[in-house]
């Protein structure tokens, strides 16, 4: 089955890894690269300052780029669109979209914590696919949007959630570092960031916090419930390109060894039997004790896993470790992509 899709926000940093996640893809077949009216109207290798150490794909390079007008003529056969939108735009687009018909994977947090909206990560929640239903019901349309977390958020969810699952989990503290990708081109100016790290990240911390309670939580009736753990973050942005670090603390429920810890990360692989094209095993341990780093492991996976190492026991939590993730891969245009494949596998 081939499924026609669109990118909106084509051109930018996420767009970019939508283009690249989508090559060759066995199932989806890109056909519109939405972008502003700057871009509209050139070919996509004109309107693009490409970021990737790979070439543009040549079939991309000389393509027309379009307007994320969902009533341009291009979306016109496009069943999903992959937004990449700024979060302000994609606020009144996305639900444009919907309205349309489409099924939109959005990247941005303008709709993650709407009341009908799944906020999804595939091995975590797929459950919460099932609020679509609702979200079509109190919309009138026959499409719909599904989000997927910030990256920092993506890290901690899916770390926490075989701890969740097995030992229960009551507090949660986390530290990020988050490489300047995240933060768009020129969201972060040199000079702000070389020799140096800056310990703010406008709104991070409450998304990161919000977020995580929402995914790891249930729903009841026509509802999200939150999951039933505390949790505090602060987040820092550090001078890597990409590849958020973070260092989880964590006091589980139930008593539970480091051991016993790593043991239930390593297992963790909830759709291995899918064969979901960009699936990879969502959790990679390292023993080594200077791992992970995000120059050496965050391509683990193509940039699909979680890698996890320091696994230890914390004398006022129950254990800690670091997590790292490829932030526009995994926290991004991958996360969109795995969400869109196992929604077209199982729920379409
Ligand atoms: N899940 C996550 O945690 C992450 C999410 N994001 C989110 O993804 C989104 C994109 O981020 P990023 O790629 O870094 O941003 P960029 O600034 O690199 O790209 C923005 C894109 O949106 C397009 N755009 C801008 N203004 C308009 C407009 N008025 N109408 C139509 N299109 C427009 C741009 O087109 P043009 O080139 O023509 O200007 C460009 O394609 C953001 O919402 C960001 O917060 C980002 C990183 C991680
Ligand atoms: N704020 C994140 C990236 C991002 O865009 O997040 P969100 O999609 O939640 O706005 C970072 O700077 O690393």
């Amino acid at each position: 089955m081939n499924i026609k899709v669109g990118i909106l926000g084509a051109t930018g940093n996420v767009g970019q890894r939508f283009i690249q996640m989508l090559e060759n893809h066995p199932v989806f077949e890109l056909e519109a690269l939405g972008a502003s009216q700057r871009s509209a109207g050139k070919t996509y290798k004109d309107a693009c300052y490409w970021y990737q150490t790979e070439p543009i794909p040549e079939e991309i390079a000389n393509a027309t780029v379009v307007s994320t007008d969902p009533n341009d003529k291009a979306y016109e056969d496009v069943d999903i669109v992959f937004s990449a939108l700024p979060a302000d735009l994609a606020k009144t687009l996305e639900p444009e979209f919907a309205k349309a018909g489409k099924y939109v994977f959005s990247n941005a947090s303008a709709m993650r914590m709407e009341s009908d909206v799944p906020l999804i990560v595939p091995e975590v929640n797929p459950e919460h696919f099932g609020m679509l239903d609702v979200q079509k019901s109190n919309r009138c349309s026959d499409g719909a949007i599904i989000t997927n977390p910030n990256c920092s958020t993506i890290g901690a969810v899916i770390s926490l959630k075989p701890i969740m699952d097995k030992f229960g989990i009551d507090l949660v503290n986390i530290t990020t570092m988050q490489a300047i990708s995240g933060a768009g081109y020129s969201g972060v100016p040199s000079m702000a960031i070389l020799d140096n790290m800056v310990p703010y990240i406008g709104g991070e911390e409450e998304k990161m916090q919000t977020e995580a309670l929402k995914i790891l939580g249930s729903i009841d009736g026509n509802n999200f419930k939150n999951g039933n753990f505390k949790i505090g973050v602060s987040c820092n942005r550090v001078p890597v390109i990409d590849g958020h670090t973070e260092s989880i603390f964590v006091k589980t429920t139930e008593e539970a060894t480091p051991e016993e810890i790593a043991k239930v990360m390593d297992d963790f692989d909830p759709l291995k039997g899918l064969n979901l094209p960009s699936y990879a095993k969502p959790i990679v341990l390292r023993e080594e004790n200077d791992r992970p780093q995000p120059r050496l492991d965050r391509n683990t996976g193509n940039g699909m896993s979680i890698v996890v190492g320091r696994v230890r026991k914390d004398p006022i939590f129950s254990v800690k470790y670091t997590a790292l993730e490829h932030n526009t891969i995994r926290g991004a245009a991958g996360a969109s992509v795995l969400n869109a494949e196992l929604f077209v596998q199982k729920y379409l």
